[in-house]
């Protein structure tokens, strides 16, 4: 007999954990519990589509990253994603302001083009997670935009978006960020994107910390957010797996967020921990400290079971606060 229920607990699908940098042989299952019946046949798990979160350590040596993070993509495709998302600052992560304009590329240069070449060779979408790009602008600015950039599987660009809320603080411990030294705020949100995985809202990083952005783009139709990152060592520990998870609880979306990882220059390290999160706010695949790989399957009619029987959005109440995160643009 099957046993068609409410759902008590969230249904965990296909969860693995890989991880090249760890000593460990990889590929665990995550999270133990079976599926409820209910769940197991409304989708077969492998048909439901799998996506790869690739985690590294950027330095200064763009062609380097380039071949490490080609490696990660082509494990990617062998594993059966059709979509791998790189962290912020993919390209390169320099030691100043003045290398990182320096190393900077248009949107149509050298390094996008190589980009194009591996996501046609893969057969898969990229989400390029922020990539320092010279700017329509650039002559005028000599200031570049963070750029997180989606390829289809034809390696064509798809969407962009540059980051809006720019990281100009002061931690203790952590060393002063300034990104707006180098770096021109976006001009805009982007509407959510149809990908083979999902409608994916594109943010970057220290977007994470705005949930008006989130609430916008989930409003819009996403249901997957992605936050490509480079998170620091001290509010990492801190902040960055509570305020995923949050943004995943709120918004009722996956979150996917491809993170920067160990020491890329003697000046500068990140705190790893790349994640998938469902919008029940578990954690279904994560990363360790080193650089690797993690996958999850996205089950979209988890979410929109999900989303009917907590229907937050249809509870908010916009006559108190504003229609926070309306409109898009
Ligand atoms: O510098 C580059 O090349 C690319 N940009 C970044 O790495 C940015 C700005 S320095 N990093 C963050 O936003 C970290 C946010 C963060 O750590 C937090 O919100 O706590």
């Amino acid at each position: 007999m099957v046993l068609l229920g409410f759902i008590t607990r969230p249904p965990h699908r296909f969860l693995s954990l890989l991880c090249p940098g760890l000593r460990i042989p990889q590929l665990s299952v995550l999270c133990a519990q079976p599926r409820p019946r209910a769940m197991a046949i409304s989708s077969s798990s492998c048909e439901l589509p799998l996506v790869a979160v690739c985690q590294v350590t950027s330095t200064p040596d763009k062609q380097q990253n380039f071949k490490t993070c080609a490696e990660l993509v082509r494990e990617a495709a062998r594993l059966g994603a059709c979509l791998a998302f790189l962290p912020e600052a993919f390209d390169f992560i320099a030691r100043d302001p003045a290398e990182t304009l320096h190393l900077s590329e248009p949107l149509g240069g050298k390094l996008l083009e190589e980009y194009t070449q591996l996501a046609r060779e893969c057969g898969l979408w990229l989400s390029l997670g922020g990539f320092h790009e010279r700017g329509q602008d650039w002559e005028q600015t000599q200031k570049i935009y963070n750029c997180h950039v989606l390829l289809n599987s034809n390696g064509a660009v798809v969407a962009t978006y540059r980051k809006t809320h720019l990281c100009d603080v002061e931690i203790p411990g952590q060393g002063p960020m300034c990104e707006s030294n180098s770096t021109m705020p976006g001009p805009s949100l982007e509407s959510p994107v149809s990908t083979p995985a999902g409608k994916i809202g594109l943010a970057v990083c220290y977007d994470m910390r705005f949930p008006e952005l989130s609430l916008a783009l989930a409003q819009a139709g996403a249901e997957i957010l992605t936050y490509p990152s480079a998170f620091g060592s001290v509010t990492g520990p801190a902040h960055w797996e509570v305020l995923l998870r949050a943004r995943a609880i709120e918004t009722q979306c996956y979150v996917v967020a491809a993170a920067q990882c160990g020491r890329h220059h003697e000046k500068r390290a990140s705190y790893g921990h790349s994640m998938v999160v469902d919008p029940w706010g578990t954690v279904v695949a994560r990363c360790s400290e080193g650089p690797g790989l993690c996958l999850a399957r996205i089950d979209l009619n988890y979410l929109r079971q999900l989303r009917q029987h907590l229907p937050v959005f249809q509870h908010r109440r916009p006559d108190l606060y504003g229609n926070l995160g309306h409109p898009l643009s």
